[in-house]
């Protein structure tokens, strides 16, 4: 290990002799693979990247060339190369470096990323920056195959294309590997590319429509283009000077190669082709189950999973998914290029013809569902309550306002944990509950959430279901496709003085803060359409309220019972508990819950300070304050 050790910053690596630089490589990814073996986190994506990772901070000179890392979970080779090597035991855990770039962690991480695409338009503005302030700095976008994908890519690339004297690059990391296989049209191009059909292609037109000497000239130029590139059409219509495809894991051809475009001005676009695992070959052969590791033994590889004690909610959807196929042949199902993790792997077995891997397209994903709605089909989306985000517009606009019926499974709502603030579902009560037409539900537990998508998919309009990341509590699964009563909630243990109306996950928690505190404590189950009757009923047999979610409080469930409460005029001590207003960064989930006061103790202490000992068993008789205003 003692070339790396001497790298505290891109300027060492600068200052090797060229001949180390293959070296350094590889105990660069020698030592990324121990270190992600020990505290898991993104591997497969990061053994691909080492050689680039390496090229680029030597050939360009950074943090003052920027570089925007796409989706970013890529980066740590970037990280350990600017001076984190001997943070990376920290990697994804509490106050511990993030796994994304964050500009906070370090100057050479130039824009926060983990929501993929957004990297051509940061470059963008970047390199425009550059031009208007008469600065002279490369901007470089490093996007994936997968990330490709994405509309937004495109919206960038459209308008980049035009802007002639910037200094932009793009870099296609293209490893023919999304987390999934990739899909689309744009993977099937880059295979051509990639397989050099392109190049015969262009070989073969040259003969049949060329004259004579110029044919003879096109003989010439073919045979100096052969160890060359041929140009290829998408890219450099879209304006881009096209260069590639070249070999991702050799330093020989990326370091001349990014070393010329230097030189160029105007926005360039290089390819580089690359293997997903590279130089792991457990990875190498499975790169979708070495993408995100959990700590593991890298001399025998990840070893199956053993049966979990407590189904995950992933799991309760993908079981309740194939159950609900087979009772109905109008259900459809949809991803956003998150097979793996939105538990679809068995629903694309079985119902092939029904599944849909749109790519890394929420936009498109919550539309196409829209349209599969209007000609009779019942799409469910299956999409992560962060990832909905992209598709907000499109829920509003395309699904809600028509009434449409599409149901929205929001895995990997409230906090996540090891990827921190950027994938947190801790919106989707707030920014779901103002539209109309909106059925809201969150899973107190694994059969509920069952039977919550049932409902939902049952409900001949649009619905979203919420559910956590991980596993649920253990409870008793009924296989029957039942439903739950529309709009009600339900009374789960009997107290005094204060009720705690708790939404979805703190369920759980808020039943043994209400155990301790004597209090009641009703699991609320719809943030949309909310018991309002139940919530009325709460107001008036107590003194005290509390509601209790995973969720943002602005906006959210707790927002939703005030406005009833206010609505019907009625006034009563109420305690809103929820996550606070900010970004909560990455770390083991039950710790972050703790630190946010969102588990029992952290439930039975906020209500101890805000209303006293009022909860104790008996407490003052209830009082109901009417405001006869
Ligand atoms: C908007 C958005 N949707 C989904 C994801 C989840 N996600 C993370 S990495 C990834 C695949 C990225 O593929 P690619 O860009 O080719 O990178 P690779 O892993 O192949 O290096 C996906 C879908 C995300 N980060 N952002
Ligand atoms: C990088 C990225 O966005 C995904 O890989 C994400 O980390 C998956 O999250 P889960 O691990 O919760 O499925
Ligand atoms: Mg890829």
């Amino acid at each position: 290990m003692n070339l790396l050790e001497k790298i505290d910053s891109p300027a060492d690596v600068r200052a090797l002799p060229y001949h180390q630089l293959t070296p350094l490589a590889h105990e660069l990814r020698a030592y990324l693979l121990d270190s992600v073996s020990k505290t898991g986190g993104h591997l497969s994506s990061n053994l691909g990247t080492v050689e680039l990772t390496v090229a680029l901070h030597y050939v360009f000179n950074t943090p003052e060339d920027r570089i925007v890392w796409d989706v970013g979970h890529q980066t740590y080779s970037h990280k350990i190369l600017t001076g984190r090597r001997n943070r990376m035991h920290t990697l994804r855990q509490l106050d511990g470096i993030s796994g994304f770039p964050k500009r906070d962690e370090s100057e050479y991480d130039t824009f926060g990323t983990a929501h993929s695409s957004t990297s051509i338009s940061a470059a963008l503005g970047m390199a425009q920056a550059a031009k208007i302030k008469g600065e002279s700095r490369h901007a470089i976008a490093v996007i994936g195959d997968g990330s490709m994908t994405a509309g937004m890519a495109f919206e960038a690339l459209n308008n980049a294309g035009v802007q002639d004297d910037i200094n932009l690059l793009v870099i296609l990391n293209d490893n023919d590997m999304s987390i999934s296989p990739p899909v689309g049209a744009l993977n099937r191009y880059l295979a051509r590319l990639m397989s050099g059909q392109f190049y015969a292609a262009a070989k073969n037109v040259g003969k049949s429509v060329l004259p004579g000497p110029v044919l003879e000239l096109a003989k010439r130029l073919e045979e100096h283009a052969k160890g060359m590139v041929v140009p290829a059409t998408m890219f450099e219509e879209f304006g881009f000077n096209y260069i590639g495809p070249i070999d991702g894991h050799d330093l020989d051809s990326l370091i001349p190669t990014l070393q010329n475009i230097k030189q160029l001005k105007g926005p360039q676009f290089l390819h580089v082709v690359t293997k997903k695992g590279q130089g792991y070959k457990l990875a190498e052969a499975e790169p979708v189950l070495y993408h995100g590791t959990g700590k593991f033994n890298p001399a025998e590889g990840i070893k199956p999973a053993t049966a979990p004690a407590k189904m995950t909610y992933t799991e309760v959807f993908g079981n309740w998914l194939c159950d609900m196929a087979a009772f109905d042949n109008k259900l459809v199902g949809i991803t956003p290029a998150m097979r793996e993790g939105s538990g679809m792997v068995r629903f694309e077995q079985e119902y092939p013809d029904r599944y849909f891997d749109v790519g890394i397209a929420e936009q498109h994903a919550v539309t196409f569902g829209a349209g599969l709605a209007c000609e009779g089909m019942k799409p469910v989306v299956a999409i992560y309550s962060t990832f909905l985000q992209r598709g907000y517009d499109q829920l509003v606009h395309d699904v809600a306002l028509q009434n449409l019926d599409v149901t929205f499974a929001l895995d990997r709502a409230g906090l996540v944990g090891a990827d921190g603030a950027t994938h947190a579902g801790n919106y989707d009560l707030a920014y779901l509950r103002c539209i109309p037409n909106m059925v809201i539900m969150a899973a107190s537990d694994e059969n509920e959430c069952r039977q919550m998508l049932t409902t939902g998919y049952r409900y001949p309009g649009p619905a979203a279901i919420r559910y956590p990341r991980g596993a649920g509590i253990g409870a008793a699964m009924q296989q029957e496709l039942t439903t739950i009563p529309m709009g009600k909630g339900e009374i789960k243990r009997q107290g005094a003085s204060i009720a705690i109306l708790a939404f979805g996950s703190m369920v759980a928690p808020s039943v043994t803060a209400g155990a301790s505190l004597g209090a009641t404590v009703a699991n609320m189950r719809f943030v949309k359409p909310l018991d309002v009757e139940l919530v009325k009923q709460l107001a008036a047999s107590h003194d005290y309220l509390v509601t209790v979610e995973e969720g943002a409080i602005m906006g959210g469930a707790g927002a939703a019972v005030a406005e009833a409460l206010a609505a019907e005029g009625i006034v009563k001590p109420l305690l809103m508990i929820g996550l606070p207003d900010k970004f909560i960064d990455h770390g083991d989930p039950v710790k972050l819950l703790s630190s946010v006061g969102l588990d029992a103790a952290g439930i039975t202490a906020s209500i101890k300070q805000r209303f006293g000992n009022a909860g104790n068993a008996g407490g003052d008789e209830p009082r109901l304050v009417v405001n006869n205003g």
